[in-house]
């Protein structure tokens, strides 16, 4: 029977934004498809460690390691290579060692990406556009890796050159309005109130905002009203304002 809910549509992936900070990545494997996993997971701040023979290291993933961006093991993977670790990257040239590494990885419950071999893998890469804090991922669920390249490229390029810059302005703004209101008292119309900003200010005005600005626009704050960039440069203290709102 057909709900007033939203139909499930099976067959998809759980698309998240997995938080690796200070965790531990083991990538098994040195070549070019490990090169990429490496600039995936130090983006995203987590520890690193490498595992493969020196003699099959590229270019990048020598620098990284002579960098000491990654921890590194000039050897073949061995199980032992799995104690404490989070998250498994292989990306070996050789089937049967990734299917040992798939098993290992089952038994000892660490969730694992086997490239090139989706059975054996717990989650999927996808074609990511980052700009600043923000990231837009494009999964095909493993039907054509190449067209998710070509759809992220093309949804990027319809995107304003500074909604990243934008968007790291609301990010400080944010943290700094649950200080000004916390959330036992302030919590629904806190949100509404940062919901109203993101919507009826421009993106210009969003980059423009200084420190002070944001000082300045929270020491008015007041729920339910909110002042354009223009009024907040006028500078009016707390309560005392009655310029242009916008709302
Ligand atoms: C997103 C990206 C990340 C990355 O891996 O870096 C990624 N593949 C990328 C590129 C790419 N990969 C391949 C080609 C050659 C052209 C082609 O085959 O189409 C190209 C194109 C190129 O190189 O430009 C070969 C390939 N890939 C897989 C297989 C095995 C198979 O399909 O059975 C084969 C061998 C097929 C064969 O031998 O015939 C499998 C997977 N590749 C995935 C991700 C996962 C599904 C993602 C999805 O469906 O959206 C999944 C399931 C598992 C995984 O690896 O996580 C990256 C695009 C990033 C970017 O460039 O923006
Ligand atoms: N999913 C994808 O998007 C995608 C794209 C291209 C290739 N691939 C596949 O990914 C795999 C890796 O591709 P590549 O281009 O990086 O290959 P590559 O030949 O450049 O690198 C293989 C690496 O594995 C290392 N290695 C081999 N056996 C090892 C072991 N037992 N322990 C540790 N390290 C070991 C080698 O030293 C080398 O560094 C291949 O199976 C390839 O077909 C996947």
């Amino acid at each position: 029977m057909k709900g007033p809910y939203p139909e499930i549509h099976g067959g998809g992936s759980l698309i998240l934004a997995w938080q690796v900070r200070n965790k531990r990545v083991l990538v098994i494997g040195g070549g070019d498809v490990a090169a990429g996993r490496i600039v995936n997971v130090l983006n995203a701040d987590a520890r690193v460690t490498v595992v493969s023979p020196r003699s099959g290291l590229n270019d990048e993933v020598a620098f990284r390691i002579a960098q000491k961006q990654v921890e590194y093991v000039d050897r073949k993977f061995e199980p032992s290579d799995l104690d404490g670790v989070d998250m498994v990257l292989a990306a070996v040239d050789d089937p049967e060692a990734s299917t040992q590494i798939y098993k290992l990885c089952q038994e000892k419950k660490i969730p694992a990406n086997i490239a090139d071999v989706p059975p054996e893998c717990d989650f999927y890469f996808g074609s990511v556009h980052r700009d600043g804090p923000l990231q837009i991922m494009v999964s095909t669920n493993g039907n054509g890796p190449k067209l998710a390249n070509i759809v992220r490229r093309q949804i990027a390029s319809t995107l304003p050159s500074n909604i990243g810059a934008a968007i790291q302005k609301v990010g400080v703004l944010r943290r700094k309005l649950r200080k000004v209101a916390p959330a036992q008292e302030e919590g629904p119309k806190r949100m509404q109130w940062m919901s109203k900003i993101c919507e009826q200010w421009s993106l210009d005005d969003l980059c423009d905002l200084t420190d002070d600005d944001m000082d300045t626009l929270l020491g008015f704050y007041r729920p339910g009203t909110v002042p354009t960039l223009g009024a907040v440069r006028l500078g009016q203290p707390s309560g005392a304002y009655d310029g242009p709102f916008l709302i």
